[in-house]
């Protein structure tokens, strides 16, 4: 029997734990503090922002949100960031992407403060998750989120094989990288990858995020395996779906996420829950 994992379940259970663990820091004198910063106005980012922003008010944090106009330049931006690196009511500082063109998104990434880089996304952060460095630092959330499903699912990588189809900062690299330090044996795959559903099949945990709509099929699935879709895709009539075509691979997968409500909200549930550590982590220093 396939078994669908519930991402709006365990976000929930996440979040949970996120408004204990702000009503303890509150009692210590220390409110978490997220800002997020939109430059432009991409609908789909706009509510994402606007969801980022309800959430943390709702769990009791401080919460603001930056709109900056499209024109904005990367001399504007940067000061932004300065400003937020600056202020103690903040903890964690998010830049949302896609940014326009004008914008050199690495140069941005490398100018928040790793200590409140809360997307995880700064080469100080993204090295130490590689060298699976010990203590305590952000992790990018969407992966973060989606190993915290497969534990809530029972699913233990150690041993597994894994493949990653998708290699971005967000969601590919990381993944893999959280993947390696479960003890799986990771395959990054991309859009040059040859023979890329021979190898698809070989995954007993297949992670497809490619932006390319149903590109994976039940035909392309080891039986059993638990696949992973973190597609946010349209299709013909403009509908929501993934980059794994969920009914075929339904019939073939052992644990399955669907889109909407797999990946999708364990994305903001982890972000919460990342920036509350590093209110905990800036008030232990
Ligand atoms: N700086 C960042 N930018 C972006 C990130 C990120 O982690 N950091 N991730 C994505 C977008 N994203 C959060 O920012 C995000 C995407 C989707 C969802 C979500 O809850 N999806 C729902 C469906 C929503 C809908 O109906 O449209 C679901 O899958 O159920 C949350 C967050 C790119 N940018």
């Amino acid at each position: 029997m396939t078994e669908i994992i519930d991402g709006k379940a365990v976000a929930k259970k996440v979040n949970a734990v996120t408004a204990k663990a702000v009503d303890e820091l509150k009692q210590r004198g220390v409110q978490p503090g997220i800002a997020v910063v939109i430059v432009g106005a991409d609908p789909a980012s706009q509510i994402y922002v606007r969801n980022k922003n309800r959430k943390a008010q709702a769990l009791g944090m401080y919460s603001v949100v930056r709109e900056l106009p499209a024109s904005t330049t990367q001399a504007e931006l940067l000061a932004v960031i300065a400003e937020y690196n600056a202020d103690d009511r903040i903890h964690g500082i998010l830049v949302q992407s896609p940014l326009p063109a004008q914008i050199n998104e690495p140069l941005i990434t490398m100018a928040i403060d790793p200590h409140k880089d809360v997307d995880g996304f700064h080469p100080t952060n993204v090295g130490k998750l590689l060298t699976n460095f010990p203590g305590n630092y952000p992790v990018a959330n969407t992966p973060r989120g989606i190993m915290t499903m497969l534990a809530e699912y029972g699913v233990d990588p150690a041993g597994k094989t894994a493949v990653v189809i998708g290699r971005s900062t967000i969601v590919g690299k990381p993944m893999a990288a959280l993947l390696t330090n479960a003890n799986a044996t990771v395959t990054i795959a991309h859009s040059r990858t040859q023979n890329l559903k021979a190898l698809a099949k070989t995954a007993d945990i297949l992670v497809v995020a490619t932006g390319i709509a149903h590109l994976i099929t039940g035909a392309d699935i080891k039986p059993g395996a638990t696949v992973i879709d973190v597609g946010m895709d349209r299709d013909e009539n403009g509908k929501l779906t993934g980059d794994v075509d969920f009914e075929s691979a339904r019939q073939v997968a052992g644990l399955i996420t669907p889109v909407p409500g797999g990946v999708g909200p364990m994305t903001i549930a982890t972000l919460m829950q990342t920036t509350v550590e590093l209110a905990k982590w800036s008030d232990a220093e």
